[in-house]
């Protein structure tokens, strides 16, 4: 299958027996926020379809996929998960706000100092080239932690209302805690919600997530367990 730019050099009819086979749309998203608000325990959670046993710190920028079907289309939905310390992020910055179609921004609702870190990375977005035009929802985490919450809804949504995203308050290890979804999957339902938007606004088509080309892509990382498709990846050296 070609790249996306490259062209490909067809001869003889075309019949259903000899056309390629559809290409499936990657949409991807990035997650960002403080270290330890849970951005491995959300994208694990939708790819891997259960909370992971133990995480560790993201070194770089972990990515998963799943593959969904969205009105009759197969679409591959692909979550970087990047590192919130700054000293595991920042020779990977570059790679990972390459192509993005759609930016989660997560804070923890127990630890009001990550709510505040948000003007932060939203600026960090903006240089980037990822402002308001793209695609963005926020959601608080952890709300299964009920007697520790620090960030109140009413807060959290102004500060949505402000920045014009959805908010959506979630629990990636319990994520049935919010009442009025009744048995529904709440983190399920906020990634899915995103992938509507996207398949609605017809975005780019990517062949393979954009690999940079200095440096080293290292597959190795402990702590989580892979989700469908998950893979780690490091970059040391001139990245
Ligand atoms: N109670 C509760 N704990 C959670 C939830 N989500 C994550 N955690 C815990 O929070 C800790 C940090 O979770 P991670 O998913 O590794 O956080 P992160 O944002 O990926 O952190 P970095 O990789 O350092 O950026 C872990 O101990 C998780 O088990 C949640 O919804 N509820």
């Amino acid at each position: 299958m070609a790249e996306s730019g490259s062209s490909v050099e067809f001869s003889g009819s075309l019949t259903s027996s000899n056309l390629p086979p559809p290409r499936t749309r990657i949409f991807k998203i990035i997650v960002i926020g403080d270290s330890g608000v849970g951005k491995t325990c959300l994208t694990y959670r939708f790819c891997a379809g259960k909370f992971p046993e133990k995480t560790e710190a993201t070194i770089g920028v972990d990515f998963r996929e799943r593959l969904v079907e969205i009105d009759g289309e197969k679409i591959k939905i692909q979550l970087w998960d990047t590192a919130g310390q700054e000293r595991f992020r920042k020779s990977m910055v570059q790679h990972y706000y390459r192509n993005v179609h759609a930016v989660v921004f997560v804070y923890d609702v127990t630890n009001g100092t990550s709510f505040r870190s948000l003007p932060a990375w939203i600026e960090e977005c903006k240089q980037h080239a990822l402002g308001s035009e793209v695609p963005r929802i926020l959601v608080g985490n952890k709300c299964d932690l009920q007697d520790s919450v620090q960030v109140g809804t009413d807060v959290a949504q102004q500060f949505a209302d402000t920045h014009s995203m959805p908010l959506f308050e979630t629990s990636a290890k319990n994520p049935n805690s919010q009442g009025d979804r009744g048995n529904s999957d709440h983190v399920e339902a906020i990634f899915l919600t995103v992938a509507h938007k996207l398949k609605s606004q017809k975005p780019l088509v990517l062949s393979q997530p954009p690999v940079g080309s200095g440096g080293t892509i290292n597959l190795s990382k402990g702590g989580t367990e892979g989700g469908e498709g998950a893979r780690s990846w490091g970059c040391s050296g001139g990245c």
